[in-house]
């Protein structure tokens, strides 16, 4: 298999086993790999949990421990925690006796006596498990419940006492945040109804099909490289779905020739707004002229065209006649046809407004412009990717960046649907590179499906989609890469700076358009040298 740079092949939890068998020849490397998981883990929760606050130095961890390596590694996170803050209390609850542990699992423990308390969980009711949870931390819960109980190894039913323990912790109320050791206990290629209801799961060294299955089933997905893929076995293995590391921004963090201007990195067109929605796309010029491009040219519609060209002088702003709807008029397309031999790619979409002259625009766009052109919001008709199907091989790509309810419209389809096949035809038939937006974003040529974990539930707000369109126009602009590489490079961006306004400012007291002032730390903190686990970004 031809590994991108960036990105590492998503398995089966059938394949990724086998794989892993070549991998761990003896307990000298499964324990090395058990420590480098222990190590990732704790680092992303004392991370993830910085968007509710800072983790309090006595904090209370509770960690759920199976027989097996996935209850090692909850261990060994456990440990690296309580390194890091020794006055943190771990609770331990073993379903197992400590002579049934695995023998890593029991050496992981041995290093964590006398700092922890270990509880045997045989309590026969949810009320009961309940009870046990209030008792053990003293009634005040828990800031981390760290789940290690089952792991890829998983096939159904999920048997006692395993599923009173589960759900007894899916309904507890007082926990902060709950981590998943590599994947939720109950999921895997077959998974059992009840799982544990995680807010992130941590997959380590191999990002596991389940994680994507559906709308965030698992949470939020951190892949943690855990350099499993610099190997020759890594050759044999095939498939179409890969996970993106922050590898992808390499190239973007080099010092610039000294002789460069202007010109050499693009001129990026943006077409959208309507008197209603100017400020989608204001936020869509704001991200682009972010995004490293050297010019960026706004048509906006005429009424709103001076005001927004006042908050963002660094664009040139082409007023635009307007219907008696206040959405852009499709008769005057010659205003942008007349200057595209100056633009490198262009945007269609933001705030434009829905009604039958948008429609016809974004036709003339798709038809017209050989360039590549992003559509995204109201751009997205189904009609552009009929025209994208006949679009000549010695034009531009074609980008669409729906959420599930666009991707509906635009596929002709009636449900919601996550499956990877699906994705793949689309981009396939209607010839598209498609960025499907949610958590985990999918971004997909037909061959390929690239999954993007960063970002979250911060960017579940108006606005977001407009950054994220202007960055990835933006990327493609330059021209510095292919069209897929830049729609994933924009699409990573965007997550980091969103984790970083998440971790700095909370999720929910904040701006949209405050990402954008995250975006510079994220190239900034790129560790250049750094040749594995993941360029040490965040
Ligand atoms: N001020 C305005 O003019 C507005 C106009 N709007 C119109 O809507 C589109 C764009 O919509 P937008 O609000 O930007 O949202 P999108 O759905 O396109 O993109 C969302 C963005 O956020 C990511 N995301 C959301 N939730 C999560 C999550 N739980 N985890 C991870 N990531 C998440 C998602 O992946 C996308 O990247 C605009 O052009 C106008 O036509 C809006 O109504 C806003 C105000």
């Amino acid at each position: 298999m031809n590994i991108p740079s960036f990105a590492h092949p998503v398995l089966s939890c059938a394949d990724a086993k086998q794989y892993e068998s070549k991998l761990m020849t003896d307990d000298a490397a499964e324990w090395a790999a058990m420590q480098k998981a222990g190590a990732g883990i704790s680092r992303c929760i004392m991370r993830d949990y910085q968007e509710l606050r800072p983790l309090p130095d006595h904090m209370r961890i509770l960690a759920l421990v199976g027989k097996g390596h996935n209850g090692g590694d909850a261990l060994l996170a456990c440990g690296e925690l309580l390194a890091h803050f020794p006055r943190a209390r771990v609770d331990l609850i073993l379903t197992a006796s400590p002579d049934d542990l695995k023998p890593l699992c029991a050496r992981a423990l041995k290093g964590l006596e006398g700092r922890v308390k270990r509880h045997r969980f045989e309590v026969e009711s949810v009320e009961q498990g309940h009870d046990l949870l209030d008792s053990i931390s003293e009634g005040r819960g828990f800031h981390i419940c760290l789940d290690g109980l089952l792991g890829m190894d998983f096939r159904p039913p999920l048997r006692s006492p395993l599923d009173v323990l589960i759900q007894a912790v899916n309904d507890y109320d007082a926990i902060d945040l709950r981590a998943a050791v590599d994947l939720p206990s109950g999921a895997g290629d077959e998974a059992s109804e009840l799982k544990f209801e995680a807010d992130f799961s941590y997959a380590t060294g191999i990002a596991k099909k389940p994680l994507f299955e559906g709308i965030a089933n698992c949470g939020r997905v951190r892949y943690l490289d855990l350099g499993f893929y610099n190997h020759p076995e890594a050759e044999a293995l095939d498939g179409a779905e890969y996970v993106l590391t922050p590898r992808i921004l390499k190239p973007l963090n080099k010092l610039r020739p000294a002789s460069v201007d202007k010109r050499k990195f693009g001129h990026l067109f943006i077409v959208g707004g309507s008197a209603y929605m100017p400020g989608a796309l204001l936020m869509s010029v704001q991200a682009a002229v972010r995004s490293g491009v050297g010019l960026v040219t706004a048509f906006a519609p005429e009424s709103v065209a001076a005001a927004l060209s006042a908050q963002v002088p660094e664009a040139m702003w082409v007023p635009w006649p307007e219907t008696s709807n206040g959405t852009l008029n499709p008769r005057a397309i010659p205003l942008l046809m007349d200057r595209i031999s100056m633009a490198s790619a262009v945007l269609v979409g933001p705030g434009l407004g829905h009604d039958r002259n948008t429609e016809l625009l974004a036709q003339d766009m798709a038809t017209k412009v050989e360039l590549p052109v992003v559509f995204d919001a109201d751009g997205l008709r189904s009609r552009v990717v009929e025209i994208a199907q006949k679009r000549k091989s010695s034009y531009g790509k074609i980008v669409v960046t729906p959420h599930m309810g666009e991707f509906m419209r635009i596929a002709k389809i009636t449900e919601p649907d996550y499956d990877p096949e699906t994705l793949l035809s689309f981009s396939r038939i209607y010839n598209v590179i498609t960025l499907l937006k949610g958590a985990n974003t999918r971004i997909c040529d037909g061959e390929t499906i690239l999954y993007n974990t960063t970002g979250g539930p911060v960017l579940s707000r108006g606005g977001s989609g407009d950054l994220l369109s202007g960055l990835i126009a933006g990327m493609i602009a330059q021209n510095n890469s292919d069209e897929m590489t830049a729609v994933a490079r924009g699409a990573m961006l965007h997550g980091l700076a969103a984790q970083r306004l998440a971790r700095a400012r909370g999720q929910i007291m904040v701006n949209t358009t405050q990402l954008l002032d995250y975006l510079p730390d994220v190239l900034r903190s790129l560790d250049v040298n750094s040749r594995t686990r993941g360029l040490g970004l965040s």
